[in-house]
């Protein structure tokens, strides 16, 4: 029964074990690691989601929202695809994206922003540390909460690694980062494991974290319409509306916006907001 069910899956969606909690026989209710984190980009995948019209409707339990996505987190394996669930080919594109994206605004002189140090929110593995931050900036400093990511990173980054200068293992709701130290706060795909109010707490502090010129990245996921919970890994993918509005409760303004090109048409539509 067990194996004829798993051959159905496949032939449906493609995948070899369902979903938790959809109603299969235990034995298939194993998180197939590329199922369970390929449904947060896919929004073809719609087990375990829920839309609203506010975060407050679908965050019911502050503590099990951080803690839920602190487990998912430990389980994913420390590698681009992990980072990306499961698609870690777009990550190229990506890269190049926003390298173009950024270096609009780097330079010297009134408004631009320099190139001393930057800081990769929700590092992970320091996917963007490696390609897109250190080529760009004489050090980087990285934060996650997930130990394991920030492990792995010193040896994924190989010898350029050695300019990190720092590695903080915090949740970005708690993370202060240091008054007037960087030139750009890239913040990309984990906004979504934030509350609103942690959001904009966190968005006012980098605020503070700014040297002059300085600049800070938010490029995520956006929804259609409204607040989109995935109760997987316990993250929520806001509309841009919402979003906007987060930012500008912060005391930010969006001075450039750009929609990310050539990513597979089966994900969550992509942007990315340059902040000041
Ligand atoms: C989708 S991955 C993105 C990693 C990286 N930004 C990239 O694009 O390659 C999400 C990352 O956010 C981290 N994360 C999840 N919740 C977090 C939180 N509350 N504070 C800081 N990091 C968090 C996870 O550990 C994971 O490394």
């Amino acid at each position: 029964m067990a194996q004829v069910t798993a051959q159905v899956w496949k032939l449906l969606w493609g995948e070899e074990t369902p979903p938790p909690g959809c109603g299969l026989p235990e034995v298939l209710r194993i998180t197939s690691f590329s199922h369970a984190s390929r449904r947060r980009w896919s929004r073809t995948f719609s087990w375990g989601v829920k839309s609203h019209a506010r975060m407050g409707d679908v965050v019911e339990d502050e503590v099990q929202f951080y803690t839920k996505a602190e487990r998912y987190w430990q389980e994913v394996p420390p590698t681009v695809d992990g980072m990306l669930g499961g698609y870690g080919s777009i990550s190229t594109i990506d890269i190049n994206s926003s390298k173009k994206f950024l270096k609009r605004f780097l330079g010297e002189g009134q408004g631009k922003t320099g190139t001393s140090c930057a800081l990769d929110c929700g590092a992970g593995i320091g996917r963007i540390t490696k390609r897109l931050l250190l080529p760009l900036f004489r050090a980087v400093d990285m934060v996650d909460v997930t130990p394991e990511f920030l492990e792995k990173a010193r040896a994924y980054l190989g010898e350029e690694g050695k300019r990190v200068d720092n590695y903080y293992c915090c949740g970005l709701q708690d993370f202060q980062p240091q008054p007037g130290r960087y030139d750009v706060i890239w913040i990309q795909w984990v906004i979504g494991h934030l509350t609103d109010e942690h959001l904009v707490g966190f968005l006012r502090r980098c605020r503070g974290g700014l040297r002059p010129g300085g600049l800070i990245v938010v490029k995520d996921n956006v929804a259609h319409e409204g607040v989109i919970l995935d109760e997987v890994d316990s993250s929520v993918c806001r509309d841009l509306p919402t979003l906007r509005g987060l930012i500008q409760r912060a005391g930010l303004q969006v001075l450039r916006e750009e929609r990310q090109e050539n990513f597979p048409k089966d994900i969550y539509p992509v942007q990315t907001l340059a902040l000041r």
